[in-house]
């Protein structure tokens, strides 16, 4: 590819991508709705929890100090307290209380022993357990405010939102957070040679990238529009792209390349967006341009089903996280190892379609059979794409292996 070295490394296009994207206005959302969101603003603590300091283990609250010496030690039971009672008695030394998982720990207390540590005294009548084993200060003692201390911040600006994260929230009472809006993407497939799914071919094949981004779209927290398609000409181009206001981000598919029709990036520069990159060092996705216009992004995207998926995940993905206020954004890599052998020119950076699984303590990445950007079924199966860089040209059995994982699969 002799005109390779004028193109852009893949880092270097999602850099310049991600600096024209900030995070969206906040909203407030339900937290039944705000898993993957991210926090907009502090959110300090309203409630110290847990409240007071609790028992780990069901067992019996004692004094340290009173097992340092010789063992089993013989103690009294003063009472029992159980989760969502009170202690009444206070731990004097040489005495305990039976405690369950999540009782208040009585004052004089200083750390629980396990019942499986601690033999009943037969008969005798009185409430006595004999000790068998020392503990420390503070064993299985869940101290208060662990999880959160009144007054005191929670969860910083900026945190992704997780289960345990809504779980912390749920705890202070809340029953919503802010978080920056999800972004609206408008999708437009063009091409003449596109139709529906529920219309009669005749001679054409179906517009399959829209329903694919839209879904991608929304796996990654964005909220798509569909346009539908445009026809290959500059009016038809620019008359769908005027109906895409309103949205944060624009993506078509298809006519970026260099083909006598490929229109988008004319069209693109006619209606006001600034053109920030065209042409990437990758393959599939090589012709993907990118552009803006005031706070909204354009994305033309390849129109090779697999070369869109590939684009999205790499640059799309990323952006659309970034503007939900994601702060670690790019594509995931984990290391593995390849079975089999690759071969390339240089000049591109190839995203190979592989099949990795476990296997003698390694992640072994096999390269699907067709690798083809025309297709889907390249795309299809794949759990990774294996990262063959730029300039090398050939990969061997065993050699170790960066790996992103798709986020298109089931
Ligand atoms: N002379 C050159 N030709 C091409 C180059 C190049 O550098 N020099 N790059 C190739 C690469 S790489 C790609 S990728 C394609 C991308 O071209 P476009 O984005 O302009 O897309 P089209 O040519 O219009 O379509 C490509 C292919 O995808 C099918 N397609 C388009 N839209 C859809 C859709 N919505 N759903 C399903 N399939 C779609 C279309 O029918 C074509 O088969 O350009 C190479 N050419
Ligand atoms: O780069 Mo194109 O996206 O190979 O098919």
């Amino acid at each position: 590819m002799n005109d390779a070295a004028t193109l852009l490394p893949e880092d270097e296009a999602r850099a310049r991508i991600l600096a024209l994207a900030m995070p969206l206005s906040a909203e407030w959302v339900a937290l039944e709705d705000g898993l993957g969101r991210t926090l907009a603003e502090d959110v300090m603590a309203q409630r110290t929890l847990p409240p007071w300091d609790n028992s780990a283990m069901d067992g019996y609250a004692v004094r340290a100090a009173d097992l340092a010496g010789a063992l089993p030690v013989r103690l009294p039971v003063l009472e029992t307290v159980f989760a969502g009672g009170a202690p009444r008695q206070e731990v004097r030394p040489g005495t305990c209380v039976r405690i369950m998982t999540g009782a208040p720990l009585p004052s004089g207390a200083d750390a629980v022993v396990m019942r499986e540590r601690v033999r009943p005294v037969p008969d005798g009548g009185a409430d006595e357990v004999d000790v068998l084993e020392a503990v420390v200060p503070g064993q299985f003692v869940r101290p208060r405010g662990e999880d959160a201390r009144e007054g005191e911040l929670l969860l910083a600006q900026g945190t992704p939102l997780g289960i345990p994260e809504l779980g912390l929230l749920w705890g202070q009472g809340m029953l919503s957070a802010p978080v920056p809006r999800a972004p609206r993407v408008a999708i437009l497939s063009t091409g003449d040679e596109l139709c529906r799914a529920d219309e009669a071919p005749r001679g054409r094949i179906v517009d399959t990238n829209a329903p694919s981004l839209a879904l991608a779209v929304r796996r990654a927290g964005g909220l798509p529009s569909l346009l539908g398609i445009a026809q290959d000409t500059r009016d038809s181009v620019a008359e769908a792209l005027s109906r895409a206001h309103g949205f944060d981000v624009v993506l078509t598919s298809a006519g970026v390349s260099v083909g006598e029709r490929d229109y988008v990036k004319e069209v693109l520069a006619a209606i006001g967006v600034e053109q920030h990159l065209w042409r990437v060092a990758i393959k599939p996705g090589k012709p993907l341009v990118v552009g803006k216009r005031g706070s909204t992004l354009f994305f033309g995207l390849p129109g090779n089903p697999t070369s869109s998926l590939v684009t999205f995940e790499l640059f799309v993905r990323p952006t659309l996280r970034k503007l939900l206020g994601h702060a670690d954004v790019a594509p995931a890599r984990v290391s593995g190892r390849l079975e089999g052998k690759l071969a390339k020119p240089p000049g591109l950076a190839h995203f190979v379609r592989v099949v990795a699984s476990w296997k003698d303590g390694a992640l072994w990445a096999r390269p699907l059979s067709t690798q083809t950007s025309g297709a889907l079924r390249s795309a299809a199966a794949a759990t990774h794409l294996l990262h063959f860089a730029r300039e090398a040209s050939s990969l061997s059995h065993g050699d170790p292996v960066e790996l992103l994982p798709v986020s298109w699969g089931a």
